[in-house]
């Protein structure tokens, strides 16, 4: 059987960011898919690419903050199909430590939410299952 686009999933890494029981979500800006939903920081992953390094070079991009990839520790995943039908799959990681203070560099907003808020945000609907595992997740 040959592989196409269409059976490959769109691989896509995301970061949680803790501080003071909050994590940091970005909102999807207009002209975008899923614009104006609640997101974690990340991105696609390049053909290639490490997941881990994938994220500290989208977080890099989209928050203007320096991670470093043995920081991030694999939280779950969680799949769905895009806007075009094709699957995604997406990783969490949580991001233990960071330099500099996030810059909503590709977003039009950051916010730091309590589990309780998140539940209340709309968010495209991969992110629900992670959201659930971030409430249970033991801090620290
Ligand atoms: N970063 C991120 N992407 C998410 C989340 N939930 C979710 O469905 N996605 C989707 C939206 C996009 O299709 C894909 C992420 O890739 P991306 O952020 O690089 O995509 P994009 O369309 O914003 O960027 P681009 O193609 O212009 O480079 O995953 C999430 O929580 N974080």
């Amino acid at each position: 059987m040959t592989l196409n686009d269409w059976s490959t999933p769109l691989l896509v890494v995301a970061g949680a960011l803790p501080r003071d029981d909050r994590w940091l979500m970005q909102r999807r800006p207009e002209g975008k898919a899923h614009a104006g939903l609640w997101e974690f920081p990340g991105g696609k992953v390049d053909p290639g690419e490490w997941p881990a390094a994938a994220l500290a070079r989208e977080l890099a991009e989209e928050l203007d903050i320096a991670v470093d990839p043995v920081d991030c520790t694999p939280l779950g995943f969680a799949t769905d199909a895009t806007a075009t039908g094709r699957p995604l799959l997406m990783l969490l990681y949580r991001v233990a430590r960071w330099r500099g203070e996030p810059r909503p560099l590709a977003a039009s907003a950051l916010a730091w939410e309590t589990p309780a808020d998140l539940a209340r945000r709309a968010m495209p609907p991969v992110d629900r299952p992670l959201v659930a595992m971030l409430a249970r997740d033991a801090w620290g």
